[in-house]
This record gives C-alpha cells, sequence and structure tokens, in this order.
C-alpha cells in the first residue's frame, strides 16, 4: 500500500461474523429468562427435504448455533422423493406441537414441490423465515411480524455502521421475495428513501451511484462494479456465489454480488465481506426470531435489546 493510499480514511470492512457472534450470545442470555418463564427451552424445527450439499451445510450450522444458544433443535430429514402431502402432514404435526416455536423448511425445495403451498401451511407465528404471505403483509403494513432473517441481519449491520438512517438515500438491487422486496420495506420503515432496483432497472449503474445505501441481493457474482458507488457509501454484499474452481483446485473461491476490491478503491465508507459479512448475521437472526416467536406464542414480552 502506498503512503498516499494509507493516508486517505480506510474502509470499514464490517465484520458481521463477530456482529452476529454478539447477537447469537446475547440471544443465549436472553433463553434462560424465558425457561424460568415458560417452563420449557425455546425450540426450533429445522426440515431438510433431499440431499443438496449446500443446504444440509447450512442445516447442521442452524443445528449447531440453536444447541449453543441453549434451544431445543428438531432436525427432520426427508427424503428426496417424498410427496407434498407428506411433507405438509408433517408441517401439520409441527404446527400443533407446542415444544415447537419456530419452522423451516429449508428451500430450495424439489422440483416436484411447490414451495409456495409449502410455506402457506406454516403456523405464521412460527414462520420464523417470515417467508409466510401473512408476515410479508405484516410487515408491509407495518404490524408486529416475524421478519426474514437476511434482511433483518443486514439491517442490523447498516444501524451498527450508520446509526440512524433517516432521509438517506437507499438503493436495493434484486427484488426477490425473501431479500429485495422485505429489505426495502425495512428501509422504508427506517425513513430511508427507498429505490428497488432490478434486471429491469434502466441505467442500474446511474441508479446505484446516488445512493448512501447499497443493499446487492441478485445473485451474480460481482455484478455491481467499484464505479457504480459513490464515495462514502455503505454497502450490504447479500450475494453468496461460488466462482468456478481455479486450475488444479477443488472449490472455486466464493464471492459476492459487489466486486469488493473495486469498490474498497471507490472509497466506500464500509463494506460487509463475502464470507463473514451478511451470512453468519442471517444464522443469528434465525436464533433471534426463535425467541422472539417463542416469547410471543408464551404470552411474554419480546426480549429485549434483541
Ligand atoms: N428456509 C430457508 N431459510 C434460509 O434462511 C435459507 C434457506 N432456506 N436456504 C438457503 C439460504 C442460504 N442461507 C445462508 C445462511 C447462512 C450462511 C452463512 O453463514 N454463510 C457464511 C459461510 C459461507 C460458506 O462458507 O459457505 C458466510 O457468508 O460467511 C449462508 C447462507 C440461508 N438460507
Amino acid at each position: 500500500m502506498t503512503a498516499q493510499t494509507q493516508a486517505k480514511k480506510s474502509p470499514q470492512i464490517i465484520d458481521g461474523k463477530a456482529f452476529a457472534a454478539e447477537l447469537r450470545q446475547r440471544v443465549a442470555d436472553a433463553v434462560p429468562a424465558f425457561q424460568q418463564a415458560a417452563g420449557r427451552s425455546p425450540g426450533l424445527a429445522v426440515v431438510l427435504v433431499g440431499e443438496d450439499p449446500a443446504s444440509q451445510v447450512y442445516v447442521r450450522s442452524k443445528h449447531k448455533a440453536t444447541i449453543a444458544a441453549g434451544m431445543e433443535s428438531f432436525e427432520h430429514r426427508l427424503d428426496t422423493n417424498v410427496s407434498q402431502d407428506d411433507l405438509l402432514t408433517l408441517i401439520d404435526q409441527l404446527n400443533t406441537d407446542d415444544a415447537v416455536d419456530g419452522i423451516l423448511v429449508q428451500l430450495p425445495l424439489p422440483d416436484h414441490m411447490d414451495d409456495k403451498a409449502v410455506i402457506a401451511a406454516i403456523d405464521p407465528a412460527k414462520d420464523v423465515d417470515g417467508f409466510h404471505v401473512v408476515n410479508a403483509g405484516r410487515l408491509a403494513v407495518g404490524e408486529e411480524a416475524m421478519v426474514p432473517c437476511t434482511p433483518l441481519g443486514s439491517l442490523m449491520l447498516l444501524k451498527h455502521a450508520l446509526g440512524d438512517l433517516s432521509g438517506m438515500d437507499a438503493v436495493v438491487v434484486g427484488r426477490s421475495n425473501i431479500v429485495g422486496k422485505p429489505m426495502a420495506q425495512l428501509l422504508l420503515r427506517e425513513n430511508c428513501t427507498v429505490t428497488l432496483a432490478h434486471s429491469r432497472t434502466r441505467n442500474l449503474a446511474d441508479v446505484v451511484r446516488r445512493a448512501d445505501i447499497v443493499v446487492a441481493a441478485v445473485g451474480r457474482a460481482e455484478m455491481v462494479r467499484g464505479d457504480w458507488l459513490k464515495s462514502g457509501a455503505v454497502v450490504i454484499d447479500v450475494g453468496i456465489n461460488r466462482l468456478p474452481p481455479a486450475e488444479g483446485a477443488e472449490k472455486g473461491r466464493l464471492v459476492g454480488d459487489v466486486a469488493t476490491d473495486e469498490a474498497l478503491r471507490a472509497d466506500v465508507a464500509a463494506i460487509t465481506p463475502v464470507p463473514g459479512g451478511v451470512g453468519p448475521m442471517t444464522i443469528a437472526c434465525l436464533m433471534r426470531n426463535t425467541l422472539v416467536a417463542a416469547c410471543r406464542r408464551a404470552g411474554l414480552a419480546d426480549p429485549e435489546g434483541l
């Protein structure tokens, strides 16, 4: 690094992994009070259909995080060829099981299943992913909702970096139901001026260049370039893309939806890395949502500071 670049205020690489560890600890610290009041532990049921290796890794880390937080973990692994009816029967059982506060059905589901019908079968009170239309609607109209984990974790990182977000220009790139749309709702709730951009947006680079806050959730490796970012912007990179393996290597490198090195040279104020940024926050927020769902189901106040 030259003396000149060192003299500039260096951008902050937001340590999502450390922030997530703190959040998980705060959840773990709040669990005993729930146990005292409810006479049981909060419980999370995770349903995995099929053998997708990436999904298996995620489900394992969710299980470990649940145990580490002092909560009960119920894992249900179903064969790829299970019928949708059998999956719906399991969801019904989990809906009525009082030991289960949260239900997460790992996506993507096999092609013969209808994701929407499966999500619709989950009791909204136990929908810790916040994917049910009832929760999406509650978020949109400002009622108490279960909020999707990835956007919630992203918002926590933004508030950590910026404090009050009121009046800021936020551009969300990507309009998925699980990240882009709920992210836009959360930023609106924080009084940002929100632009929800997507694959048909004209002059996307110019739109992004106006943003104080950029959330990239398109699922395309390094699509957001450094020269799209204004100096001083705060960038949340939601993407997790695996590049093709280099010559002789077994696995490719993980990259986000933002060209991180270029963004750093563009003098952004702060950016989340991949890995170690939003990903760990997703799991920490799942723990948070499970405890929140448990408290609400037990008629207790929401845990403080989460
Ligand atoms: N019903 C449902 N809910 C989900 O929340 C859900 C899902 N289905 N299907 C798959 C996606 C993906 N997802 C991630 C969670 C944590 C990391 C994470 O912790 N990533 C680490 C490690 C990345 C790595 O090494 O692979 C990081 O970014 O640093 C990533 C991705 C949750 N998902």
